[in-house]
């Protein structure tokens, strides 16, 4: 089975990076929207109008060329030219397991020990975690008050956003709206149900932009509406262990607890803009604090097959300053 590689770090002396457009990453790719033509009257408009369906065209074509296998075939002869320089040790990870695992416990222990008053009933059941954490200081208070955008900002030393893009007709993207992050950092997480292979995911899938593919088929859909908002919640009221919530459920929402599960509207790089970030997937490990688990966008869809949580986070390529628009690759090549 070929098997895509992730993206590599360019280094400063090598080319620019390859744009290889053959496989996806998103199951639905190509939905780029559409725009509809304003009503023109009269022969001066006639021209104006031909380059407005002209231009609907091209874009149409955009986004569709990913799905016509005869421009994928001559990409991949095209691409295989430029993808020599990417060096085999990148072929892997862009950063290590542990340095993952590092990151998600320094942001959700900032999270926790900020917010105990909420957590009384994770603290009553089990005293010994409190301790872990300390107990409530006035300083910690005010970052609760100041919410989990500040404790973010604090723990990893930048804020996310979510606006409009800085790509024409992209709608929502994700910024980096404070601070700064340095290459290898890991800066925001898909959320969303977490689908094995043959597990059902049809109707959910219909139309839907947010589905991500891992590279051994595991799907992530990422949607926070309709039938798929219910799955992820229904899932997650399953997994709940008395006090223990196994998975975070406000990334639904306008104010997530955990402001790194953004992940999911992090639009695909254009000619003039190059990715900044990557994806990376992240398995959770047996020994993750089960206090901290409340933090976890994902949830599995069932658990007739046993395995470790497939999370995925976004990596940065490069350092990224305060202002700059999160971009990643959709499309990766397969070997
Ligand atoms: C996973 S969603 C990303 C979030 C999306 N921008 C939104 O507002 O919901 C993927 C969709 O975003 C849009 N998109 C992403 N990158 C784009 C780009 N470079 N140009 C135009 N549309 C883009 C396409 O509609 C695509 O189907």
């Amino acid at each position: 089975m070929p098997r895509p590689p992730p993206p590599s770090i360019p280094s400063p002396s090598a080319p620019p990076a390859p744009k290889p457009p053959i496989a996806s990453r998103y199951a639905n790719s190509g939905a780029l929207p559409g725009r509809r033509l304003a009503a023109t009257h009269g022969g001066g408009h006639v021209a104006g109008l031909r380059g407005a369906m002209l231009r609907g065209l091209r874009r149409r074509w955009a986004a569709y060329r990913y799905r016509f296998v005869p421009w994928l075939a001559l990409n991949l002869r095209r691409q295989r030219r430029t993808l020599r320089y990417v060096p085999e040790s990148s072929q892997d990870k862009i950063i290590t397991d542990e340095a993952v695992l590092e990151t998600l416990l320094r942001a959700f222990a900032a999270l926790f020990a900020s917010d105990l008053g909420r957590q009384a009933p994770v603290l009553a059941a089990r005293p010994e975690i409190g301790r872990k954490y300390g107990e409530p200081e006035p300083g910690r208070c005010e970052e609760a008050a100041r919410g989990p955008q500040e404790v973010l900002f604090q723990a990893l030393g930048f804020g996310l956003a979510r606006r409009h893009s800085s790509l024409p007709a992209a709608g929502t993207g994700v910024f980096l709206s404070r601070g700064g992050a340095r290459r290898g950092a890991v800066v925001a997480m898909y959320p969303g149900t977490v689908y094995r292979k043959h597990e059902p995911i049809f109707f959910q899938s219909l139309g839907n932009p947010f589905i991500f593919r891992c590279i051994d088929g595991v799907l992530i859909d990422g949607n926070d509406k309709g039938l798929s908002r219910a799955v992820y919640r229904s899932c997650s009221r399953r997994d709940q262990l008395g006090p223990f919530q196994m998975s975070d459920v406000s990334w639904l929402t306008a104010a997530p607890q955990n402001p790194l599960a953004v992940g999911q509207y992090v639009n695909n790089c254009s000619y003039e803009k190059a990715a900044n970030v990557c994806y990376q997937e992240f398995d959770v490990p047996s020994c993750f604090p089960v206090e901290l688990k409340q933090y976890l966008p994902n949830i599995v869809y069932s658990h007739d097959i046993q395995s470790p949580l497939r999370c995925v986070v976004l990596v940065t390529l490069r350092d990224i300053k305060q202002g700059e628009e999160l971009l990643s690759n959709y499309y990766t090549v397969i070997n």
